[in-house]
């Protein structure tokens, strides 16, 4: 398992040219852009956690047919100090350091109750942003780091604190057909409040100021405040529709007594979030129209959700699919000494999630009566039930167990769609199956291959394509077998047939997400 997850990767900075079989589409331009955790040991010492490694951005360019591969260590300060050091000095999500050169300045401030949030990490291990024409490695603290798409080189660090004044923000931002991103993230403890934030990053910038970046135009959409001061909701990503924004403010949360005191505990910062397995879960919808939460309040029983799916609206309802877990035992999986246990017996021990739709209604009738379903949904027997005190309590359509890292065709992105391209996680929370979910026809298809290991799988559209699923699929594959080469895989959309794979003489790691960038002709 050593040789798949915990194993440090050498970085190929310089394009590394693939062995290709089968046939790529020739109308397939653009490069893969993927991030992950590549460094797992620094010198002598080692991190706990797999979303703790360094990250390692690695890069597919594909054109006429032919693939170029490289990889490179993101540069960011976290890097540059653990390198220099030749041991880790910056705490991580599952790893705390108490030589953390952060601690001082967190220490020092504590005494303003404003200060109280430490300075997070800057490895940005998680996804890639494109904001207008440019990119951003990024994570879930309130830095993102900008990066060459092409080279992979690192640019300069942003501080979200600067711009929106946030401390923590997903790493699945959306993006509208303008290109225009949006995200949200959690501003903790500022001016004696916490709030959740919705902004906006534009994709283009005026004319006047032409060569700054879109990032210096970021505005904030909307603000929720948190049901609680000291104990904010924990989310890794939202949903939206053409309309409205979705945010679960789940049971899952950080408390922020303990993270402020996490150095002095001696413990780490995944130890500051807590599943409130009594608690709801608020289900707020925002309309982006007005940049107001709509005011009926909405909820569902406790659960822990990492990836919404998709959402849309119809007929005067708003539908959203995400996947739901029981709890929060996911994270614990990760620890880099559980996944060795699961991936040595597949041991079925992982938390199984479930792929579930919800219904809620966009006009509510103030005259409804209690007990009465506000939703009634062709497409759904998810329920919105209208209790006193207008409280609306959501029961969701089950649709199918065991999928993760969902993808979709993201032109029907908040919009009525048909296909989730995903992996499965049935058996164990490591990945060997693609997935093609039919929710017409609620059946599947999919691909694996013995010794197979594969990523998050993206799709990419067929230039001009009408259908849904008209387009193909890219599959980062790594092969437990020491004799096969990682590869990517290139599967037909539709038929879910290989069309060719792209063997990569070089160490390839396993990586969290990424995105597609076509050529412009
Ligand atoms: C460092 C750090 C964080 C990092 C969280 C990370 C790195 C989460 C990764 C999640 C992934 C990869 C989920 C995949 O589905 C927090 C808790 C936001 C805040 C405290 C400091
Ligand atoms: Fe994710």
């Amino acid at each position: 398992m050593d040789v798949i997850f915990g194993r440090n990767k050498k970085e190929h900075p310089e394009p590394v040219k693939a062995k290709v079989t089968g046939k790529i589409p020739t109308w397939l331009r653009g490069t893969l852009l993927r991030n992950g955790p590549g460094m797992h040991t620094v010198g002598e010492t080692r991190y706990n956690h797999w979303f703790d490694g360094l990250a390692l951005l690695h890069s597919f360019t594909i054109r006429d047919g032919e693939v170029y591969y490289r990889s490179k260590y993101l540069r960011s300060d976290t890097y540059k100090a653990n390198i220099e050091a030749n041991r880790i000095v910056v705490s991580e999500f599952g790893t705390m350091v108490y030589s953390d050169p952060r601690k001082n300045i967190f220490t020092r401030a504590f005494s303003y109750l404003s200060h109280i949030i430490p300075d997070f990490t800057d490895n940005c291990l998680i996804n890639i942003m494109k904001c207008g024409e440019e990119f951003y490695a990024i994570t879930e603290t309130n830095y993102i780091r900008k990066i060459n798409p092409q080279t992979l080189e690192t640019l300069e660090k942003v501080d979200y604190r600067k711009c929106v004044g946030i401390n923590v923000a997903t790493s699945h931002p959306h993006y509208d057909s303008a290109g225009n991103v949006l995200n949200i993230g959690t501003s903790i403890m500022d001016k004696g409040k916490t709030k959740y934030v919705i902004f906006k990053i534009p994709a283009t910038v005026p004319d006047r100021t032409k060569g700054k970046s879109p990032l210096q135009h970021m505005e904030v959409l909307c603000s929720l405040t948190s049901r609680s001061l000291l104990s904010p909701s924990y989310y890794h990503s939202f949903g939206v529709t053409e309309n409205y924004i979705i945010f679960l403010e789940q049971p899952y949360r950080i408390d922020i007594l303990k993270m402020a005191t996490a150095y002095i505990q001696g413990v780490n910062w995944a130890s500051c979030l807590t599943f409130h397995k009594q608690d709801k879960t608020y289900i707020h919808i925002i309309d982006q129209r007005t940049g107001k939460p709509v005011p009926t309040k909405f909820y569902t029983d406790p659960m822990v959700v990492f990836h919404h799916v998709n959402a849309y609206e119809e007929d005067g309802g708003l539908l959203f699919d995400v996947i739901a877990y029981e709890d929060n035992s996911l994270y614990d999986y990760f620890y880099l000494a559980n996944l060795k246990q699961d991936i040595k017996g597949r041991s079925g021990n992982n938390p199984v999630p479930a792929l579930k739709r919800f219904a809620v209604p966009l006009r509510t009738d103030q005259n409804a009566e209690v007990g009465s379903n506000l939703v009634q949904l062709a497409s759904t027997t998810a329920k919105a039930l209208k209790e006193k005190d207008d409280q609306v309590y959501c029961q969701p359509e089950l649709l199918f167990k065991g999928l993760e890292l969902p993808q979709i065709n993201y032109a029907h992105n908040g919009k009525p769609y048909r296909y989730v391209f995903a992996v499965d996680v049935h058996t164990s929370s490591s990945p060997t199956k693609i997935l093609k979910y039919d929710l017409l026809t609620k059946s599947i298809l999919q691909w694996e291959e013995d010794y197979c290991w594969l990523s998050e799988s993206l799709f990419v559209p067929t230039p001009g394509a009408t259908d849904e699923d008209d387009g193909i699929i890219l599959s980062v594959i790594i092969s437990s077998e020491p004799q096969k080469p990682p590869f990517l895989l290139i599967l037909d959309a539709r038929s879910f047939t290989e069309l060719a794979r792209a063997y990569i003489d070089a160490d390839v790691h396993p990586d969290l997400h990424g995105l597609f960038v076509p050529d412009v002709d």
